[in-house]
This record gives C-alpha cells, sequence and structure tokens, in this order.
C-alpha cells in the first residue's frame, strides 16, 4: 500500500452542517418577516426502530432550532398502509406543512414505493418520490435531491471545487444514497462508476478513483489498499458494532488505514451523518420559497 507522508484531511461534517443551520436559520427569519411564512417539516415515524428513532428526534430538535415548524407523527408499528395513505393525504393538503419526510425503513408489510408516491412531489423533501428521482436522473434541477448525496456533495466541492473530469467510484447501489449520488456526480462531469454486489473486482475499480462514495453497510469493506493516494473518499456507512469496550458506530472504510492514504476522508461519526439533516432543512426551506414564488405567479 502506498502511504502518503501525512495522514489526510479529516473532512468535519458537524462544523459544515452547523454553518448551513446557520445560514437558514437566517433565510427563515427573513421569510417571517417579509412573506409572514414559517416553513413547517412534517415527520413520520412508523414503528419504534430505536436508530430510526433518534434520527427522527434530532430531526425534530434541529428543525425547531431553525425558527421553523416541526410536525412529529408518531404511529405505532401495527399501523396499516391505508392509514398512512390517510395522513399522507391530510398533509398534503395542509398550507402549514411545507415539508413531508416518511422515515426509512418502513415494517415490511408497508409498500415503501407506493407511500413514498403518495407524498405531494412539491413537499418530498427526501427526494424520493418518482417524480423527483426522474428529475435528477435527466439532469433536471429543478426537483428535490435526496439529502444524504446532497449532502456528500457539498462536501466534496467544498473539499474539491470543480469536479469535471474527476474519476468517481460509488459503491452501493441504493435508492437512498448510491444511485442519486451517481447522478449527482455524473450533473458534475465526473466520469462515474457505481458498483454493486456482482461487481468482479469492486477493489480494482476503486483503485482508479479520485473521488471514493462508499455507502454499502459493510463495516471496514474499503481497505487503505484500494485507495488511490490522495484520493478523496466520502464514507457514508453508519454501521452500530459492539466490542469489549461498549457500542459504537463505525463507517464502511478501515479508517486508520483509509486516513494513512486518502487526501481527505470524512470520519463516521461527524461526517456524512450531521450534512443529512442539514440537508433536509435546506430542501424544507426550499419547499417553502417555491410556495412563496408560486403564489406571486
Ligand atoms: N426518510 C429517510 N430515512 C432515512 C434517511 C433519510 O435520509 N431519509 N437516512 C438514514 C438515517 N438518517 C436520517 O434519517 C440519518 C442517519 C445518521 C445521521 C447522523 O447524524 N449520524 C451521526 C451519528 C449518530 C449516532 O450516533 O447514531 C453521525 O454520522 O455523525 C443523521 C440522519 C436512514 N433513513
Amino acid at each position: 500500500m502506498l502511504m502518503r507522508n501525512v495522514p489526510g484531511k479529516l473532512i468535519d461534517g458537524r462544523a459544515f452542517a452547523a454553518g448551513i443551520s446557520t445560514e437558514i436559520a437566517q433565510e427563515v427569519s427573513t421569510l417571517r418577516a417579509r412573506h409572514h411564512c414559517v416553513p413547517g417539516l412534517a415527520v413520520i415515524l412508523v414503528g419504534d426502530d430505536p436508530a430510526s428513532d433518534i434520527y427522527v428526534r434530532s430531526k425534530v430538535r434541529k428543525t425547531t432550532a431553525v425558527g421553523m415548524r416541526s410536525f412529529p407523527h408518531r404511529l405505532p408499528a401495527t399501523t396499516s398502509q391505508g392509514v398512512l395513505l390517510d395522513l399522507i393525504a391530510m398533509l398534503n393538503a395542509d398550507d402549514d406543512v411545507h415539508g413531508i419526510l416518511l422515515q426509512l425503513p418502513l415494517p415490511a408489510r408497508i409498500d415503501a414505493k407506493t407511500v413514498l408516491d403518495a407524498i405531494d412531489p412539491a413537499k418530498d423533501v427526501d427526494g424520493f418520490h418518482i417524480v423527483n428521482a426522474g428529475k435528477l436522473s435527466v439532469g433536471r434541477d429543478d426537483g428535490f435531491i435526496p439529502c444524504t448525496p446532497l449532502g456528500c456533495l457539498m462536501l466534496l466541492k467544498a473539499e474539491r471545487g470543480d469536479l469535471s473530469g474527476l474519476h468517481a467510484v460509488v459503491i452501493g447501489c441504493s435508492n437512498i444514497v448510491g444511485r442519486p449520488m451517481a447522478q449527482l456526480l455524473l450533473r458534475e462531469r465526473c466520469t462515474v462508476v457505481v458498483t454493486h454486489i456482482n461487481t468482479r473486482d469492486v477493489a480494482a475499480e476503486t483503485r482508479r478513483a479520485d473521488i471514493v462514495i462508499v455507502a454499502a453497510g459493510h463495516p471496514g469493506l474499503v481497505r487503505g489498499s484500494w485507495i488511490k493516494p490522495g484520493a478523496t473518499v466520502i464514507d457514508v456507512g453508519i454501521n452500530r458494532i459492539h466490542d469489549d469496550t461498549g457500542s459504537h458506530i463505525v463507517g464502511d472504510v478501515a479508517f486508520s488505514e483509509v486516513h494513512a492514504v486518502a487526501g481527505a476522508l470524512t470520519p463516521v461519526p461527524g461526517g456524512v451523518g450531521p450534512m443529512t439533516i442539514a440537508c433536509l432543512l435546506h430542501n424544507t426551506l426550499r419547499a417553502a420559497q417555491a410556495v412563496i414564488e408560486n403564489a406571486k405567479t
């Protein structure tokens, strides 16, 4: 493995996200003062998954911290798809609600596609509705972009500036991260390779990359020997592991090995995770601003 003389920079997602939230708070206060509009975000949690519960609490806290209204809806795991669709219809019709987020994963009985597509695309601040996914896939910039890939892109641009011509490898092809990430990088004019479970030699693909985004859900998957010296590595993995010292969150890269070779790396925790919620607030602000703009025409 080729090591650099100095370990790569650690990209501070927490500080970056705090900066975005400060800017959003200022814009929210302008909207309140000039347009008497307070952006509102409804968050729906079905069931009692402990990790989802933590993320939803954090979303509610950060939404109110920037001066937005939060409308949390906690439903039991036994909730039927029909009841969930009724709630979404009610939120679609509520003018105080500018953004709607359905926390994933959903209980297996509920068909995620059906309920996500029931959200009004203009309120789909998660960017998972088929209309928003379609807009991104044809390179249109008037839809909502899923929060985690948007956060990754913001960190990448802050680190590397213009991304055009860079070789990017995205490890994992989920609808939440891998696929939209690949579309965003394509839009930035990167050369993009997406690897998945059937890719023959992920290590060889990754060694060519100036930018590596890993969202595979496998702790320690990406080794130092996979990384081109100086590459920028964005670790999206959030894996809870238990060892002698207790329980920890780790990413998808073998941290010390990759840190020694990469030019820059996002840590876990404190890298991409905080950007996800900051971008949710960014999208909710955009949704409220669009309502005001549309009312003028
Ligand atoms: N509807 C959605 N569901 C889910 C999404 C999503 O974007 N939309 N993403 C993930 C979970 N998620 C937000 O919902 C999320 C994950 C992680 C973090 C975060 O800040 N992580 C911290 C560590 C937190 C910890 O200690 O547990 C970090 O990385 O520093 C925020 C949001 C799945 N579901």
